[in-house]
């Protein structure tokens, strides 16, 4: 995940990072461009909403809801600025287009395993809509937009020689305002990534209160999580380093990886890797979430006679103890592995 990446840019790479993140034409030999089987879905907010519900009351209309960050990449602000343009707000009573589509058909298929919702949370300006961009141009050489996005992208991808239909909600919004989307977002999703940028240690030190909040919301799920070290390329302003995400993926029992969206660097691996955390935990739920007793590796076995409780609470921590420090360092080892739990 540490590449050379990381330690190679200078000032300058920021210019040509900004660059290459506004015009995707122009990306980096090796950066993937559309391809035809793909699809990308615009959604006024309301129906984004209605669709995270899947047949839930439809949300309240509400005024537009903007981000007040700095200078976004120039192909979103032409998003953004269409989406305006062609009236699309305020929103009207009809549907068309994608939205509809996602009312009938789409919401038939969200029903299905081969369908991920992936939320980006985390603080603004840490490249959160940017690295939803790159996923619209995730997948090869035939890809097209069906239509502009300004919060969500849907394509149909290949992970592992198994297609999936992945959904990038970029929906977070900062603030109270924001707060009952939050909850719908973190209600919502299948896989969660929480972006931080490497050049801004507040949104770093915000990670753990916004994972406390998810798991929080729902603790019967093992959720999947990516801890997203953003804007990797920015090596002189950087403030967080590789080792202290790792730690704080580890101590959490989050995946973590370090992308730059601008220059679309392990964004692929970033939105595969979430496919296969899905699929990990889909699987094991698929098995029946049978686990051996935790005391026992071959499971319980009846006890032959009565043990006292001062027995029983050694031979427990005896098995304890080992097992969970050996559990421990496993995960922290393979926090930077999104291809395994
Ligand atoms: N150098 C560099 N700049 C980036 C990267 N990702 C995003 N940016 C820039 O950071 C700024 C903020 O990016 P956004 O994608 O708008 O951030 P956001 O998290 O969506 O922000 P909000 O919309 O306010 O929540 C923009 O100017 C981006 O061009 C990156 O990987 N490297």
């Amino acid at each position: 995940m540490h590449t050379d990446l990381d330690t190679d840019m200078d000032a300058d790479t920021e210019t040509v990072a900004l660059c290459s993140s506004s015009s995707r034409q122009a990306s980096p030999s090796g950066t993937p461009t559309p391809e035809a089987d793909t699809t990308l879905l615009k959604q006024k907010p309301e129906k984004l909403l209605a669709e995270l519900d899947r047949g839930g009351p439809p949300p309240a209309p509400g005024v537009p809801r903007r981000r007040g960050s700095m200078p976004v990449p120039y192909k979103h602000q032409l998003r953004r600025a269409q989406a305006v343009d062609e009236l699309d707000w305020p929103p009207q009573a009809s549907s068309s287009g994608s939205s509809d589509s996602l009312g009938s058909g789409e919401a038939a298929l969200a029903q299905k395993d081969g369908v991920f919702k992936v939320m980006l949370l985390g603080e603004s300006g840490v490249g959160k809509s940017t690295l939803a961009g790159t996923f619209g141009g995730l997948q090869g050489d035939n890809a097209h937009e069906m239509e502009n996005s300004e919060d969500t992208y849907e394509r149909r991808i290949m992970v592992d020689k198994e297609e999936v239909t992945l959904i990038v909600y970029d929906i977070w919004e900062q603030g109270d305002a924001g707060g009952w989307l939050q909850d719908h977002c973190l209600q919502t999703g299948d896989a969660f990534l929480i972006v931080f940028s490497v050049t801004d240690r507040r949104s770093f030190s915000k990670v753990p209160e916004t994972l406390l909040r998810l798991r929080a919301g729902r603790p019967h799920h093992d959720l999947p999580v990516i801890l997203v070290g953003n804007k990797s390329d920015l090596a002189r302003s950087r403030e967080v380093s590789l080792e202290e995400g790792r730690h704080l993926a580890g101590t959490l029992s989050c995946k973590h990886i370090e992308t730059s969206a601008a220059l679309h660097h392990n964004t692929r691996e970033l939105f595969e890797g979430a496919v296969r955390q899905i699929r990990l935990r889909r699987g094991r739920g698929h098995a029946g979430g049978q686990r051996p007793e935790p005391s026992s590796p071959d499971g319980p076995a009846p006890p032959t006679r009565r043990e006292s409780l001062t027995k029983k609470a050694k031979r427990f921590l005896a098995n304890l103890v080992p097992r969970n420090a050996k559990f421990f360092k496993q995960r922290s080892r393979s926090c930077h592995d999104l291809s395994v739990l």
